[in-house]
């Protein structure tokens, strides 16, 4: 019953103005894997990111999350069953501690009851758990550091906790390593494996060596279109896939 599939989207279409950005595609996301969106400048990635998250409105077709109809779902409501944005809707809070950030994250997924947080037990959980996932994305030892003053790739590791703070199921990672030196790409990727457990990753990337290493499924847009879709060592034998690179790397990495 199709069941293996957290995520597929139906003919997803989007036009702007006429000019046709993603065509008909046909995407499943299969539970517990890393799934990555590529391909060259323009291909649509990004807008099918919007589309799926629902930041832009479908032209045509329809996406189902976990068999449930979510083509006509508010993005707020889309976060709600499980399907989180990161780097978005997970800001960082640059005056705030890295432990303050976390927590803020857990308060938010927990409502502001008063009941709740009148109790001292409560928010002595609250801190265990923030502690918790901090050291999950191995910025602990920086908790008490503003969030503002930390490295670009411990920020970003900030921000997966704090989006791993809404105990998604699936995570949508928009270029992760983008704007990151060797070593926070590394650690990164690394920190993607890890939470990847249990979990469903989408992501959009183009530094194609960590999408080789991470992907268990790829899919190749072009021009719109999935031109094709498979594991690194398959796609990156497809002449088609290689002709869209022109020279750009795909195949480097097999
Ligand atoms: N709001 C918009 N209005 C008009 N055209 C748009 C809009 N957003 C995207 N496009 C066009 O749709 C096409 C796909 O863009 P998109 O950003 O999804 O590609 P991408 O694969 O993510 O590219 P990149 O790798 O450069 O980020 C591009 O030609 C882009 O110019």
């Amino acid at each position: 019953m199709g069941d293996d599939f957290i995520v597929e989207t139906k003919n997803l279409t989007k036009e702007f103005k006429g000019f046709v950005a993603v065509s008909d595609v046909n995407l499943k996301v299969r539970r517990h894997t890393i799934h990555a969106l590529i391909g060259p400048n323009g291909a649509g990635k990004t807008t099918c990111f919007n589309l799926i998250t629902k930041f832009l409105p479908l032209s045509r077709g329809t996406i189902t999350l976990n068999g449930r109809d979510i083509t006509n779902t508010a993005p707020a409501d889309i976060a709600r069953l499980g399907m989180v944005r990161s780097f978005q809707i997970s800001a960082v809070f640059g005056h705030l501690t890295a432990l303050e950030n976390v927590r803020v994250a857990l308060q938010r997924k927990l409502g502001t009851s008063f009941q709740f947080w009148k109790s001292d037990k409560s928010l002595a959980e609250l801190n265990d758990r923030a502690e918790e996932l901090l050291v999950d994305v191995g910025v602990q030892e920086y908790r008490d550091i503003p969030a503002g003053e930390l490295s670009y790739g411990r920020k970003r590791a900030l921000e997966i906790a704090t989006t791993l703070a809404l105990d998604p199921e699936m995570l949508l990672l928009d270029e992760p390593m983008a704007g990151m030196g060797t070593e926070d790409v590394a650690r990164t990727a690394e920190l993607i494996k890890r939470v990847s457990k249990d979990r469903t990753i989408l992501m959009v990337e183009h530094n194609l060596s960590v999408v080789a290493d991470l992907s268990d499924t790829i899919t190749v847009l072009k021009l719109g279109k999935v031109l094709a879709e498979g594991p690194y060592s398959e796609i990156s034998q497809n002449p088609e896939v290689i002709e869209a690179y022109m020279g750009h790397g795909v195949g480097s990495h097999a």
